[in-house]
């Protein structure tokens, strides 16, 4: 396989402004759109399916702001065999319209209550229309893995001698398995084949890689694996399979994948699994001291691609199946230096936390290792109460009582929302003891639900001094002024031994 696709140029075609907001719930605005369209086209898809024309007015507002947008990528619209979804097509200025034809029989018959015969000749008038209208066609085959394939191949066949550009499969029910699709696509490649999966039974990566093998040269997919129901096959998992595994080189620029990730599932509001591979929280993070023992020596030990590749960072996290080189590690990057036996000692204690089934935060490790270290903290901040009200009507607002250098300081705060406004009170009120910015902010739900442990990251810089902190709690803004307050405190705190820091 390795050899067959090597050599090979394949195109992109994300449908996550199509077939991805076609998950339940999501909406996203003509803004939302352009912003996401951008980034995909500055990532390096060749096309992107901007929506459905004919769905609303809001839908053609967007293709019509993505086709003016000055993109490299092709504007790409879903139409079905219909002249007044071609008319919307082209009114909004796309480029192509990726024009849908239902080819199983349960479809024609079932769902169209119509005959073969209709829909060829459906299929044939719309292909016929859209060249008229200057468009680009990609014909689609709708359920194409449950049709007659000879049936599909005339429509196909006749659908080029028509003007049709492309061809596209698609498995809509996500019922292709590698093996049937390695047999069936070969004679399908009458032009330039697209392979469309669906993630149903967690086979779209391998069916659309099992595509491309086959003789399809573009692949649809969406960020995430954005799609209707278990979704469709995720843009950064097949080209990490394409780009690692089969040594393609994809033209996709693969660290911008995370920050494209992560803006979709923002302004979309569907997160990804913690595990999710590529994009998870978890697929760069490790905990078990075997791991992290063998990272520090070579990462490719537990890695099979650099985080870095795709625009993230490594992780080690502390908690019962820690050993004593991730702790040291940690306690390194906090600032402690531990001589053997203090280190075998927290070692000790932050297995207990976790076999209290407790998430080990920074605050943890700083709390055993002053205790283990003898060392008296003096922290410079300390909070005595904070209080938050947020609501409909109401602005955001946070007032906070905290002893700054042993002073009291109490004040308030407005933000954008409750975090925002916790969070501007704290800055504020530190600022008698320096000046610390906040660079960077970041949230993960750790479980799922709603009474999920967030865990809250934040870059924090002073004097030129950057470092970052977390906090994990199951409730958010708890969660987010524990960070800030540690992070604050290892800024600006000072330390001095009780007694000998030897206890050898
Ligand atoms: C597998 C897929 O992802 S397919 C794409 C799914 N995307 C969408 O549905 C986009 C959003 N949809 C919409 O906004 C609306 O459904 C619209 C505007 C497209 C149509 O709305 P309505 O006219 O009210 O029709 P409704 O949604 O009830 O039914 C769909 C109609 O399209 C027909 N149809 C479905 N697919 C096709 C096709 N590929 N070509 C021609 N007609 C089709 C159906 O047969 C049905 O028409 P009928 O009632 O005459 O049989
Ligand atoms: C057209 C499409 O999205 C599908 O058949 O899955």
């Amino acid at each position: 396989m390795i050899v067959l696709l090597r050599d090979k140029k394949f195109r992109f075609l994300d449908t996550t402004l199509r077939d991805g907001e076609q998950t339940p719930g999501v909406s996203l605005s003509p803004a939302d759109k352009v912003e996401i369209a951008t980034a995909l086209s500055d990532i390096g898809v060749h096309v992107i399916e901007a929506g459905s024309a004919v769905a609303s007015e809001g839908e053609r507002e967007a293709i019509r702001l993505i086709a003016q947008a000055g993109l490299s990528a092709e504007c790409c619209t879903y139409v079905r065999a219909l002249p007044q979804d071609i008319d919307c097509a082209a009114d909004a200025g796309a480029d192509s319209v990726h024009l849908v034809v239902p080819v199983s029989d349960l479809h024609i018959e079932r769902k169209m209550q119509k005959t073969r015969e209709q829909v060829f000749s459906m299929a044939m008038n719309a292909v016929e229309y859209a060249k008229e209208r200057g468009l680009i066609v990609e014909l689609s085959g709708e359920d194409a893995s449950r049709a007659d394939m000879e049936f599909l191949r005339s429509l196909y066949a006749a659908g080029i001698e028509h003007g049709a550009d492309r061809l596209c499969f698609c498995d809509t029910v996500g019922v292709l398995t590698p093996e049937a699709t390695a047999e069936i696509i070969p004679p399908l490649c009458l032009a330039p084949l697209s392979i469309h999966c669906h993630n149903d039974l967690g086979l779209a990566l391998a069916n659309t890689l099992a595509a491309l093998k086959a003789g399809a040269s573009c692949c649809h997919v969406t960020v995430n694996g954005l799609g209707e129901r278990a979704g469709n096959t995720p843009l950064e998992e097949v080209v990490m399979a394409l780009e690692h595994l089969y040594k393609v080189d994809t033209g996709i620029e693969t660290r911008k994948i995370y920050p494209l990730s992560t803006l979709v599932s923002r302004l979309t509001g569907v997160p990804f699994a913690t595990n999710k591979p590529i994009v998870g929280t978890m697929a760069f993070t490790h905990e078990s001291g075997i791991h992290a023992h063998g990272l520090f020596r070579d990462s490719r030990t537990y890695e099979p691609i650099a985080p870095e590749l795709v625009g993230r960072t490594r992780r080690i996290v502390l908690g019962k199946h820690s050993g004593s080189a991730s702790v040291k590690a940690a306690l390194t990057e906090l600032g402690y230096s531990p001589n053997p036996r203090q280190l075998e000692e927290m070692v000790k204690r932050i297995k207990a936390l976790g076999d209290e089934g407790r998430r080990v935060t920074d605050t943890d490790v700083m709390a055993i290792a002053d205790a283990v270290m003898l060392l008296e903290c003096r922290p410079v901040i300390s909070l005595k109460q904070y209080t938050v009200v947020s609501g409909t009507n109401v602005i955001p607002t946070a007032s906070v009582t905290m002893q700054v250098n042993g002073k009291e300081v109490t004040g308030a705060a407005t933000g954008d929302g409750p975090v925002d406004a916790a969070l501007r009170v704290l800055q504020q009120s530190v600022a008698v003891a320096g000046d610390i910015r906040l660079e960077e902010y970041h949230v993960d739900a750790v479980t799922g639900g709603t009474d999920a442990m967030v865990e809250v990251t934040v870059k924090l810089r002073k004097d030129g001094q950057t470092i970052t902190s977390r906090g994990a709690r199951t409730d958010i803004i708890q969660a987010s002024v524990e960070a800030v307050i540690t992070g604050m405190n290892r800024l600006l705190r000072e330390y001095h031994e009780k007694r000998s820091t030897n206890t050898d």
